[in-house]
């Protein structure tokens, strides 16, 4: 990695008008030393009048063709060795930018710095035999015709080699140096020319020419890849100040003719600024197309040019302080080398074949000589899938002639495809089950069938012809109490088990209740009864009364007031009766409310407990199935109900039209025949009713 900063290298334009009171240029030393007279100037103010800047080189009075020797020869020698490279000319409107980078078509020692750099890249390109060398270039302003020139159009952005590249711009392979300079010349040809105050020839636009570097080895196998490229870069005029007048000049820092450059100068004071860690490329597309240049990986030499003459010395100050500044820039460059990628592949397809060679040659030494190493032919997967999934159902107990890592690879393809198909299978079982709650027993059937059929193993048919192989193995028997345990933890069972817990616990708060209701009305019973003897003896102590003559009574008179009513005579009541009475009216509407409610409760806990007998059932019928699923025959330990009297139960409720009892479907109507056949449907009907009605129970409970 080359670490350099920016070289500057200055060019003073040749002037009639040497403005040599005031400009005092040493080539020797590099300096130039720069003062304003004020009084020329009418006005006073606290800039500073006087300056000296040091640079790399100044070429005053110097040929075009010294010019590029000390300016852009080394630079361009570095591009073709592999290190990008830049050269940039900047500087007010007429002071030899183009003339420099260009120069003159016609006059062939005038020629500038691009046709100069042309002829030395084919040199140099020529004299390496042993490369192959591609050139591709292309000027930014040709060949789109100057109206299409719009920003638009060439975008630019981030390249696969970490570089910037220009997007609706193709490159031209140039393969002479003839075919690079009709490149230059065209682009020269569609150039904006546009009228300007200071010069009717002057360009307001950048022109770039790219030349980019592609080299491979003719000679080494090698997959490396030299790439590099040459931005030659001829800015637009970076006049800043106004003429103003006959009073002289004015130094007016802000008046940019073109924004770009400001932008331009914004990037290079955001590089010279340590404390800075970012710097606005992305601002414009000069400044984006220049990111390499301007501190990352290139060699890049700034040529100032300078119009030494009286009327331009504030753009000459000003050119050179920015030319100090640039070469406060630093870049890192290293030489490009990629890998080919096509190489690389040929490279490694190459390395294949060998490898396989030299297996198939140690095979045959080892006696191995039949295995190949190339891809399985179609026949050769269907075998290793059959193998397989004879090794799966267990009609084999292991997989015979695994030579090479390639067949494991292929059996675990097979065992991976197996697994898949499965997954697939159940899941869509799953669907049909919840869809329709009847097809799981059709399912289950189907498998018992095969199961009688198959001996022990349960052959899964629903998994589909590829499948029939997949072979649930029935576990070594367990005793049936932990078994019944294990089953209240799974699928099902689980299901059934909360379904009773939960009714339990109804059952047990409901019992509270009746329990709290019991006691309220049995102590309503006994205020009414007080109340209703205090009545009684009242009403003895008034009928005394009545037999001793000495009653009130009252006539009972219309509204009117006139009389005219019935004429009966009414017992009249005092007070105290009056206010027992209207107790007892409250007592009685209170027990008969709690007693009704009492009756309810005792009503929904005898539902409960049927729902509970009905469920326990079940639970053990199925634990009874899953068993028989689960294990081998010859199973241990005692169950509270076996198949035979399970039916039997089943028949009697059905017949007696009480097994819907919980189920409450139509279906089973009562009063029948029960044949054996009608007896499994009816089991898996009542199996699946169960669990599904203890599913919808169980979200209807409050607090779900
Ligand atoms: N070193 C030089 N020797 C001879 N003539 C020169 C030299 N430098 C510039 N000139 C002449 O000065 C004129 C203006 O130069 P040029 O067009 O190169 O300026 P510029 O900086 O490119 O201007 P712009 O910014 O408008 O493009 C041209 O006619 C050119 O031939």
């Amino acid at each position: 990695m080359v670490k350099q900063a920016v070289k500057v290298v200055v060019r003073a334009r040749p002037t009639a008008n040497f403005a040599s009171k005031n400009i005092k240029i040493d080539p020797l030393t590099g300096t130039i030393a720069l003062n304003i007279d004020k009084k020329d100037e009418g006005t006073v103010n606290n800039q500073l009048d006087s300056w000296k800047f040091k640079f790399d080189k100044i070429l005053q009075n110097s040929s075009q063709d010294e010019v590029y020797e000390a300016a852009a020869q080394e630079t361009v020698q570095s591009v073709v060795q592999g290190y990008n490279g830049t050269i940039l000319c900047y500087g007010q409107t007429g002071a030899g930018k183009t003339f420099t980078m260009t120069g003159s078509s016609t006059n062939f020692s005038y020629r500038g710095v691009i046709p100069r750099a042309i002829s030395q890249v084919f040199r140099e390109v020529g004299n390496k035999f042993d490369q192959a060398i591609t050139i591709r270039m292309f000027d930014l302003l040709s060949p789109i015709p100057t109206h299409e020139q719009q920003a638009s159009h060439l975008q630019i952005q981030d390249d696969s080699r970490g570089g910037v590249a220009i997007k609706n711009l193709s490159m031209i392979v140039c393969n002479q140096e003839e075919d690079a300079l009709n490149q230059l010349f065209e682009g020269d040809m569609n150039r904006t020319v546009s009228e300007h105050q200071l010069n009717k020839a002057s360009s307001r636009s950048h022109c770039v020419f790219t030349i980019h570097i592609e080299s491979r080895s003719r000679v080494e196998s090698s997959d490396k890849v030299l790439f590099s490229k040459l931005h030659l870069v001829d800015l637009a005029g970076s006049e800043r100040t106004k003429k103003t007048g006959s009073s002289g000049i004015t130094l007016k820092e802000a008046t940019f003719i073109n924004k770009s450059l400001s932008f331009l100068e914004q990037v290079v004071i955001a590089l010279c600024d340590k404390s800075r860690d970012h710097v606005p490329y992305r601002q414009s597309k000069l400044t984006n197309l220049l990111r390499d240049s301007l501190g990352g990986n290139c060699k890049t030499l700034m040529i100032a040019n300078i119009w030494p003459e009286p009327t331009h010395l504030e753009e000459t100050v000003s050119t050179l302080k920015f030319a100090t500044r640039m070469m406060r820039v630093s870049n890192e460059a290293i030489v490009n080398i990629q890998l080919d990628p096509h190489l690389l592949i040929k490279r490694y397809e190459k390395e294949v074949r060998d490898l396989k060679q030299e297996l198939a040659m140690h095979d045959t030494l080892k006696n191995r000589g039949r295995i190949t190493y190339d891809a399985y032919s179609p026949d050769q997967v269907v075998d290793i899938q059959k193998v397989t999934q004879q090794y799966l159902s267990g009609q084999v107990e292991e997989i015979q002639d695994i030579d090479s890592l390639r067949k494991v690879r292929e059996i675990f393809n097979q065992i991976r495809n197996s697994y898949r198909k499965l997954k697939q299978n159940v899941e869509s079982m799953q669907r049909q089950i919840d869809s329709d709650p009847t097809a799981f027993q059709k399912l289950k059937q189907d498998k018992l069938e095969e199961s009688k059929l198959g001996g022990e193993q349960v052959i899964d048919d629903s998994l589909g012809g590829e499948q029939q192989d997949s072979v649930r193995r029935k576990r070594k028997p367990i005793d049936k109490q932990t078994a019944f345990i294990e089953y209240k933890e799974e699928g099902d069972g689980r299901t059934l088990e909360k379904a009773i817990i939960d009714y339990r616990n109804e059952m047990k708060d409901k019992r509270q209740h009746i329990k709290t209701f019991t006691q309220v009305i049995n102590t309503t019973k006994q205020e009414m009864d007080k109340i209703k003897a205090r009545l009684d003896s009242k009403g003895e102590e008034k009928k005394a009364q009545l037999r001793s003559g000495g009653a009130d009574f009252q006539q009972d008179f219309d509204d009117d007031g006139m009389g005219g009513g019935n004429g009966q005579i009414e017992e009249i009541i005092d007070e105290e009766e009056l206010m027992l009475l209207k107790e007892m009216k409250d007592l009685k509407k209170n027990y008969r409310e709690n007693y009704d409610k009492l009756k309810n409760l005792k009503v929904e806990v005898n539902d409960i407990q049927s729902n509970i007998d009905s469920m326990k059932q079940q639970l053990i019928y199925n634990f009874e199935g899953w068993y028989a699923d689960e294990f081998e025959a010859g199973g241990g330990g005692e169950i509270q109900m076996d198949d035979s009297a399970y039916n039997q139960t089943v028949k009697n409720q059905y017949q007696k039209g009480t097994l819907n009892a919980f189920q409450g479907d139509s279906l089973f109507n009562g009063g029948e025949d029960v044949d054996d056949d009608a007896l499994a449907f009816i089991r898996a009907k009542r199996k699946v009713d169960t669990l599904h009605k203890a599913k919808k129970l169980e979200k209807q409970r409050p607090g779900r």
